[in-house]
């Protein structure tokens, strides 16, 4: 299987590089300044287990077809992304958006259509180091991926990577690549599946993915909008006056948005959603990553579409909207 990873940052060099690692037959699309970086470095991935060191491919230009696509850019890179990615996007390939927020999805639907374009939801906390190496802060790397074609009666949310059993394996590769026409959705769900488990993350098939979004979404705006707004990680915001308060009233009005466009978050999600505002851990966000880097922020993406998704449904969302309106001015002065 032929995998593109779009970007070669935080998460495109993460996951593309552990697959990589793995031996899968992975290229970076990378523009010529990170092409010239990673050709100097090796692609250096740090992480709390170690550092590795690798020589991927990389190509500043598509070369034809691949057989699934890891996009891994930021939002606001994503239309240049999109045109220069096309040619890698034959009748049969896959693009898995490793992006947050959801407005993406909506893109990618509508240029390559819902049979290729699939949803992916990353969980990791990972940076470009000052060397642009990737520095991988904790354990968790999770990469859910799947159809967007939400099925709520599946048994389980996620199955792990692998665990479909529809019986296609790499030995049914042939000359047009992995997929041959006519073969369904499911069987490249199954090929897809073996080629990302077994590569060092964890790798899992969502029959939900689109509820996934969401609930990664609320909980990255919640992060975002608490640590860009109040200029400190989540333990620090909890151990000050009205902290736990304030990230309260946050989570209460991202979790109406959701609730209120028709994708509540319950179960995991939520339980998830309230582990992580009551910590008293340096927990940040990319987001406030980039802002105390003085990097842009993918505000309108996470923040601004969630405001925009609250006028609509006229849910009431004073701190997400101060917070948008904060990062804007900070966007405008960068
Ligand atoms: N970092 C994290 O912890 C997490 C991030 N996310 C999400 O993942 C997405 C990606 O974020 P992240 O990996 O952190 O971002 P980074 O900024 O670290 O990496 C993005 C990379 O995309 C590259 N790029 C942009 N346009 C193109 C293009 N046209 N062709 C090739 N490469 C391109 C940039 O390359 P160049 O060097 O040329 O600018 C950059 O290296 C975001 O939506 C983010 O919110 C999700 C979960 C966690
Ligand atoms: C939710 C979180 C913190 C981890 O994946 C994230 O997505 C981000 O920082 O962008």
């Amino acid at each position: 299987m032929r995998i593109l990873v779009v970007g070669a940052g935080a998460t495109g060099g993460y996951f593309g590089g552990r697959l990589a690692q793995a031996g899968r037959d992975v290229t970076f699309l990378v523009r010529p300044a990170r092409a010239a970086r990673l050709a100097e470095r090796g692609l250096r991935i740090k992480s709390p287990d170690g550092e590795i060191q690798l020589r991927p491919r990389t190509i500043t230009e598509v070369d034809g077809h691949y057989d699934l696509v890891l996009l891994a850019v930021k939002s606001y890179s994503l239309e240049t992304a999109l045109t220069d990615l096309t040619p890698a996007v034959g009748p049969r390939t896959v693009v898995i958006p490793l992006l947050n927020g959801i407005r993406h999805i909506e893109s990618l639907v509508r240029r390559f259509g819902a049979d290729r374009a699939w949803g992916g939801v990353c969980m990791i906390h990972a940076m470009l180091d000052p060397d642009g190496d990737v520095l991988q802060m904790s354990g968790l790397h999770r990469l859910s991926f799947g159809p967007l074609t939400d099925d709520s009666s599946a048994s389980a949310e996620v199955l792990p990577a692998g665990a479909s059993s529809v019986g296609v394996s790499f030995d049914d590769v042939s000359s047009g690549g992995v997929f041959a026409a006519g073969d369904g959705v499911d069987e490249r769900l199954s090929v897809i599946s073996e080629a990302l488990s077994g590569a060092g993350f964890d790798a899992r098939v969502s029959a939900t993915i689109v509820q996934e979004l969401w609930d990664k979404w609320v909980l990255l705006a919640t992060l975002g909008a608490a640590t860009t707004l109040l200029r400190g990680s989540i333990g620090a915001i909890n151990k000050a006056p009205g902290g736990s308060e304030f990230l309260h009233a946050l989570a209460a009005e991202t979790s109406a948005v959701a609730a209120a466009a028709g994708h509540p978050i319950r179960g995991k999600a939520a339980a998830m959603l309230e582990a992580t505002i009551v910590t008293t851990e340096p927990t940040t966000s990319s987001m406030y990553r980039d802002l105390t880097q003085g990097l842009p922020v993918e505000a309108g993406a996470i923040l601004g579409d969630m405001v925009a998704e609250a006028t609509k449904h006229q849910v009431s969302v004073p701190l997400l909207a101060a917070a948008h309106t904060g990062l804007a001015v900070y966007s405008a002065n960068l």
